[in-house]
């Protein structure tokens, strides 16, 4: 049994029998901040996928706060943000009510919101700046504003580990910051952080170590690796969260 909050071994993922991630080992252990870098395609998503069971392994564990992931049914202790908001899906919720699902975990579907929902959803929308634009529907929203309400969703229901694929991608720079004040605070209050990025930005300070994946496999796992080339171009704008074939990313070959 280790301390670890998240554990993978010897973890492999194919996708119709084609191997996407091979021999992947990773610990994250409590009050990290892990940043998963690397080119588009290289895995990055479907590495923290297999580590919440979204997608099956083909090969190796994980553990989830010391227990086989198969056994682990504490899942209010991880908030987890996909990479964005179906688009277009035409539900007309407002920002409150997503906000507030984060707290079904906590509470069972079946017990009406207490007080303390509501504090954990205010608090949760305070976080990333929204709280005047609770009632108003999603859809009205910016793409970066829609990404801090899944952000908000998340942190109501007051996990200990987040998971966050790419929360800063086409994100414009006042989200950005936004999201860089909640999740220092979420990691001021103890939380653990395991997020893929694209480009650090104003993330970068919080990080406390990062992996590279190239082509299924970690190849780098310290401190946060250089920018190369012309994007490490002071000005350099990166706002494409899924580049075109053939360009190559600040965290392209290591
Ligand atoms: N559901 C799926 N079915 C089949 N192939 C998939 C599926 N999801 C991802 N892939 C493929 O697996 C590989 C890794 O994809 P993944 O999304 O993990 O990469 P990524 O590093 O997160 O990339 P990006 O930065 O573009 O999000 C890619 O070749 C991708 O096309």
């Amino acid at each position: 049994m280790s301390g670890d909050v998240i554990a993978v071994r010897g973890a492999a993922v194919a996708y119709g029998g084609r191997p996407v991630l091979t021999g992947v080992d990773l610990q994250v252990r409590g009050g990290e901040v892990v940043a998963v870098l690397g080119a588009n395609g290289s895995g990055k998503s479907t590495l923290i996928r297999a580590i919440l069971g979204l997608v099956p392994l083909a090969a190796g564990e994980v553990d989830l706060f010391g227990t086989p992931r198969r056994r682990f049914r504490q899942w209010w202790r991880v908030g987890y943000v996909p990479q964005r908001l179906g688009a277009g899906s035409g539900v007309p919720a407002t920002v409150r009510e997503v906000v507030s699902a984060g707290r079904l975990a906590r509470r069972g579907l079946l017990r009406p919101a207490r007080a303390a929902d509501r504090r954990a959803v205010d608090a949760a929308l305070d976080s990333v700046g929204l709280a005047d634009r609770a009632a108003d529907p999603v859809g009205t929203l910016s793409g970066g504003q829609q990404q801090r309400t899944l952000i908000a969703r998340a942190l109501a229901g007051e996990p200990e580990l987040l998971v966050l694929d790419e929360p800063t991608a086409g994100v414009d720079a006042a989200s950005q910051e936004a999201f860089a004040g909640a999740l220092a605070r979420f990691v001021g209050h103890g939380g653990t952080v395991l997020l893929v990025a694209h480009e650090l930005g104003p993330l970068e300070p919080l990080i406390s170590r990062a992996i590279v994946v190239h082509q299924g496999a970690i190849v780098h796992d310290g401190a946060v690796p250089r920018p190369a080339g012309h994007h490490a171009e002071p000005g350099h704008d990166h706002v494409h969260p899924h580049a075109p074939s053939g360009h190559e990313t600040m965290w392209g070959a290591p």
